[in-house]
C-alpha cells in the first residue's frame, strides 16, 4: 500500500488510464476491461486493473487539479512501477473550431499554475507529450475519424475565474482548450522517465457558452477511451521514421 493508494505491490499495471472522476474509472474498467479488479477504494478515488486485448491496463481516477493528480500519478509510478500514463480528461474549448465531444490531443502544456517554476527555480518548462504516444493517438483517432485536434492546451489552477483576461491571452495565441492536470501529469512523466499523453474530450465551448448535457455522463467517453486503450497497448516504441530519436525512454 502507498499512502493514497490501497493496492497491494503486483496490483497495478503498468500501463493506466486517468480519468480526472473516479466513475469515469469505473465506467471505463467495467465496459472495456476483462476480469476486472478494483484495488482502490480509499478516499472514493476508485482503481481497477483487468485486461484489454489480453493486456494488462488499470484505470485510476485523479481527482481535480495538479496537487490531486501529483499524489496519484508519483504513487503509481513510484510505488508501483507505472511507465506509460494517459490521462483521459475533459476540457472547455478555446478555439471556435473545436465542438463539443471532439477530441483533443495536448502536445504540449501552458499554464498558470506554478508547479513548474517551483521545481525549475524560477525558470519556464515546457510540459510535452510523449511523442510515441502523441503519434499513435492521433493515428488511432483519424481511423475512427473522430475530430482531433492536436496542439498547446492551456492547463489551470482556477475552474472558477477570478479574471479572463488570461484565458483571452491564451486564446489569443491559439491555445486549444483549458483543462486541469496535465502540467502535473507531463512534468512527473519527465521526472520519472515515464511516457505520458493527455487525451481531452471538449465537454464545453467557453465561445459559445455551449455545454454538454453528458459532461458527466460517462457514455460520452466512450470514443476518447478506445483511443486511450488502444494507444496504452500498442507497441509505439519503433516510431514509423527511423530518423526520430525518443530523448525521453
Ligand atoms: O473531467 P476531468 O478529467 O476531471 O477534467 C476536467 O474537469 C474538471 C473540472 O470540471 C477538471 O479536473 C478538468 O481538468
Ligand atoms: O478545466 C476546465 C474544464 C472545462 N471547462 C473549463 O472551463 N475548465
Amino acid at each position: 500500500m502507498s499512502i493514497h493508494l490501497g493496492a497491494k505491490a503486483g496490483d497495478v499495471a503498468e500501463r493506466v488510464l486517468l480519468p480526472g472522476d473516479p466513475l469515469r474509472a469505473k465506467f471505463v474498467a467495467e465496459h472495456f476491461l476483462e476480469d476486472v479488479r478494483c484495488y482502490n477504494e480509499v478516499r472514493g478515488m476508485y482503481g481497477f486493473t483487468g485486461l484489454y486485448k489480453g493486456v494488462p491496463v488499470s484505470v485510476q481516477g485523479t481527482g481535480m487539479g495538479n496537487p490531486s493528480i501529483s499524489i496519484y500519478v508519483t504513487e503509481l509510478i513510484q510505488d508501483y512501477g507505472a511507465k506509460k500514463l494517459i490521462r483521459i480528461g475533459t476540457c472547455g474549448a478555446m478555439q471556435k473550431e473545436l465542438q463539443i465531444r471532439d477530441i483533443v490531443l495536448a502536445q504540449a502544456v501552458s499554464s498558470d499554475s506554478n508547479m513548474t517554476e517551483k521545481i525549475f527555480l524560477g525558470c519556464n518548462y515546457a510540459p510535452s507529450a510523449d511523442f510515441g504516444l502523441l503519434l499513435k493517438a492521433y493515428q488511432e483517432s483519424v481511423r475512427r475519424n473522430a475530430n482531433v485536434h492536436v496542439g498547446n492546451v492551456y492547463n489551470s489552477d482556477e475552474f472558477y475565474r477570478e479574471t479572463l483576461a488570461r484565458l483571452h491571452k491564451f486564446m489569443e495565441f491559439g491555445v486549444l482548450a483549458v483543462e486541469m492536470e496535465s502540467t502535473a501529469l507531463y512534468t512527473l512523466a519527465a521526472k520519472y522517465g515515464v511516457r505520458a499523453l493527455s487525451i481531452l474530450t471538449v465537454g464545453s465551448q467557453l465561445l459559445t457558452n455551449e455545454r454538454s448535457a453528458h459532461k458527466d455522463s460517462e457514455q460520452s467517453f466512450n470514443q476518447m477511451a478506445e483511443i486511450a486503450l488502444e494507444t496504452i497497448i500498442a507497441d509505439e516504441e519503433g516510431f514509423e521514421s527511423e530518423n526520430i530519436v525518443n530523448h525521453f525512454t
